[in-house]
C-alpha cells in the first residue's frame, strides 16, 4: 500500500451532467458538494469546481473540445495538478484527458478507491482494497495502457498496489490478483468461523449502517465506551468493529437471563453510487450488515439532504441483500439542530431540539439523539430493546412435575417471582425477557410457556 502523503495536491473538479428537463437543466449542486467532500477526504485541496454538460458524451474525452480548453485554462490558472471527474471514465477517455490536460486524471471510482486505501486498517480491509484497485487498473492495462505512460507527481488514484506491481506485465498482475483472492478466501473462512461462534452465543446482532459521516463510529463509541476511529472524514470506518454491549439496565431488563446483551457492529459508510468494484470487494465487510438481526440506520439529522441519504443507503442495503432487515432510524447530531421543527411555529421561542423516540404506526421507529453529547442514548437503548424483544413478558404459567427442568431453567434466569405448588405441579408467576421466553419455548417442555409467548405476540406485552 502506498503511504505517500497527498496533502496539498491541488485538484480541479469536474461535474459532468446531462441536460435533463426534470432537473431544470442544471447539475445537482449537492452532487458537486459531495464530490468536493470526497476529494478533501482524500487529502486534496479543491481549487476549482467546474460543471460540464454532456448531452452526448464524447467517447474519446467524455467532455467536448470547448470544455476541454476551458478546463485546461482553469487548471493552469489555479495551479491544479490533478483533475477529478465525477463520472466513470473509460480507460481511453482517461488516457486522452491526461494527454490533453498534461495532468493526472482520476474518476470517481479511482478517488473512492484511493480513500479506501488510506483508511483500510485491518489485514482483510487492505487485501480487499488492493484487490479492488488491481481490478480497476487491470482494465487499463488490458487495453495497452501502461502505467509508465502516466504523468506522475502526486498520488491520488495511484495509491495501493504499489509501483512495482504496476510496472510488471498483465501476467504478474493476474498472479497477484489470484494470490490476494486466495488470501481473502482464507480470511473469510476465519470470519465465518468467528461468526458461527457468535451465533452460538445466541446474542442478537445489531449493525450500524448509514451514509458516510453520519456519525456511526461516534455512536458506536458512545454505546460501547470503545474507541472506534471517528473523524470528520468520509469513510473513516472501513473495517467492521464488533463489540458486545448490554442494554439490560436501561431497558428495564436487568433481572438475569441472557436478554439484555447484543453484539454491535460498526460498518463502512455508504455513499451514493458506490462503485460496483467496491460493493463486490466489500461484500464480506458488509456482511456484518447483511447478517444482522436489526440495522441501526444512522442519519445526520442536520443534513438538508437527509431524506435522499436515507434512500441511497436503502438502495445499497438492497444491493447487498440486506434490504428486508428490520431497521431503526437514528437521527443523530440533534445538537446541531436549532429549535424543534415540530414546534407550532407560532412564536414559540427557539429551544434545543430534545431527544425523542417516534413509533409511527407504519414504518420504522425513529430515535432523535446526539451521539456526541450522549442525549437520547437511553431512548435508543429502549428502542433497541423493544425492537429486539428484550422487553419483558410476565404472567402465570402452569408447570407440571414432568417439566421440572423447565422450572429449574426459569429459576436459573431469575425469572420466578412467586410460585404455588399443588398436586399437579406448580403455578409459577414469571417475568423474563421476551427473547429468553422464546428460547425456552423452543426447548423441551417449553410448550408450557405458550400463554406467555402468545400473549406477547398478540401485542399484550407492552414495551419495558
Ligand atoms: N455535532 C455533532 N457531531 C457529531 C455527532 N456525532 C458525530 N459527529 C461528528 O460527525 C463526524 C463524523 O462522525 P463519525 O462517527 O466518524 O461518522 P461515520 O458515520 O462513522 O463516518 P464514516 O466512517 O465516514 O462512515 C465527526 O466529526 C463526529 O465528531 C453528534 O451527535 N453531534
Amino acid at each position: 500500500m502506498f503511504e505517500r502523503s497527498r496533502k496539498g495536491e491541488r485538484a480541479l473538479l469536474i461535474q459532468p451532467y446531462a441536460n435533463q428537463p426534470q432537473s431544470g437543466g442544471a447539475p445537482d449542486p449537492d452532487l458537486l458538494e459531495e464530490f468536493a467532500d470526497l476529494a478533501r477526504s482524500a487529502g486534496a485541496t479543491v481549487t476549482v469546481l467546474l460543471t460540464a454538460r454532456i448531452d452526448r458524451p464524447n467517447p474519446a474525452t467524455l467532455i467536448g473540445s470547448g470544455k476541454l480548453e476551458e478546463v485546461r485554462a482553469a487548471a493552469d490558472a489555479s495551479g491544479a495538478d490533478l483533475i477529478l471527474v465525477n463520472h466513470p471514465l473509460t480507460p481511453v477517455q482517461e488516457r486522452n484527458l491526461e494527454r490533453a490536460l498534461q495532468r493526472r486524471v482520476v474518476d470517481r471510482t479511482g478517488l473512492i478507491l484511493d480513500i479506501f486505501a488510506q483508511r483500510a486498517q485491518s489485514h482483510e480491509g487492505k487485501l480487499q482494497v488492493e484487490l479492488a484497485q488491481l481490478r480497476h487498473l487491470a482494465t487499463r492495462l488490458v487495453r495497452g495502457w501502461t502505467h509508465l505512460e502516466r504523468q506522475r507527481g502526486g498520488s491520488i488514484g495511484l495509491r495501493g498496489p504499489g509501483e512495482t506491481q504496476l510496472e510488471t506485465d498483465r501476467r504478474l498482475l493476474q498472479k497477484r490478483v489470484d494470490m490476494l483472492q486466495k488470501r481473502l478466501e482464507k480470511v473469510e473462512v476465519q470470519r465465518t468461523q468467528m461468526r458461527r461462534a457468535r451465533v452460538r452465543s445466541e446474542l442478537p446482532r445489531v449493525a450500524l449502517v448509514g451514509y458516510t459521516n453520519a456519525g456511526k463510529s461516534t455512536l458506536f463509541n458512545a454505546l460501547t465506551g470503545a474507541e472506534a476511529y471517528a473523524a470528520d472524514k468520509l469513510f473513516a470506518t472501513l473495517d467492521p468493529t464488533v463489540r458486545r454491549i448490554g442494554l439490560a439496565a436501561d431497558a428495564g431488563a436487568a433481572r438475569g437471563g441472557s436478554g439484555g446483551g447484543v453484539v454491535l457492529a460498526d460498518t463502512v459508510g455508504f455513499v451514493r453510487d458506490l462503485p460496483h468494484e467496491l460493493v463486490a470487494a466489500f461484500r464480506s465487510t458488509l456482511s456484518e450488515a447483511r447478517e444482522a438481526d436489526l440495522l441501526l440506520h444512522v442519519v445526520d439529522a442536520a443534513d438538508p439532504a437527509r431524506h435522499e441519504r436515507i434512500a441511497q443507503v436503502d438502495a445499497v442495503l438492497a444491493e447487498i441483500g440486506a434490504g428486508d432487515l428490520p431497521q431503526l432510524l437514528v437521527f443523530n447530531k440533534i445538537d446541531r439542530l436549532g429549535d424543534d421543527p415540530h414546534d407550532d411555529g407560532a412564536g414559540t421561542p427557539a429551544r434545543p431540539f430534545e431527544p425523542r423516540l417516534d413509533r409511527p404506526a407504519e414504518g420504522r421507529s425513529r430515535v432523535w439523539l446526539s451521539a456526541r453529547d450522549g442525549r437520547g442514548l437511553d431512548l435508543l437503548r429502549r428502542a433497541l430493546a423493544e425492537a429486539l424483544e428484550l422487553r419483558h413478558v410476565g404472567g402465570r404459567v402452569r408447570v407440571p412435575p414432568q417439566a421440572a427442568r423447565l422450572r429449574a431453567k426459569l429459576y436459573e434466569l431469575g425469572a420466578v417471582k412467586a410460585e404455588v405448588a399443588d398436586e399437579d405441579g406448580w403455578q409459577v408467576e414469571v417475568e423474563l425477557a421476551m427473547s429468553d421466553a422464546r428460547r425456552l419455548f423452543a426447548q423441551p417442555h417449553g410448550e408450557w410457556l405458550r400463554p406467555l409467548v402468545e400473549d406477547a405476540a398478540g401485542g399484550a406485552a407492552g414495551p419495558a
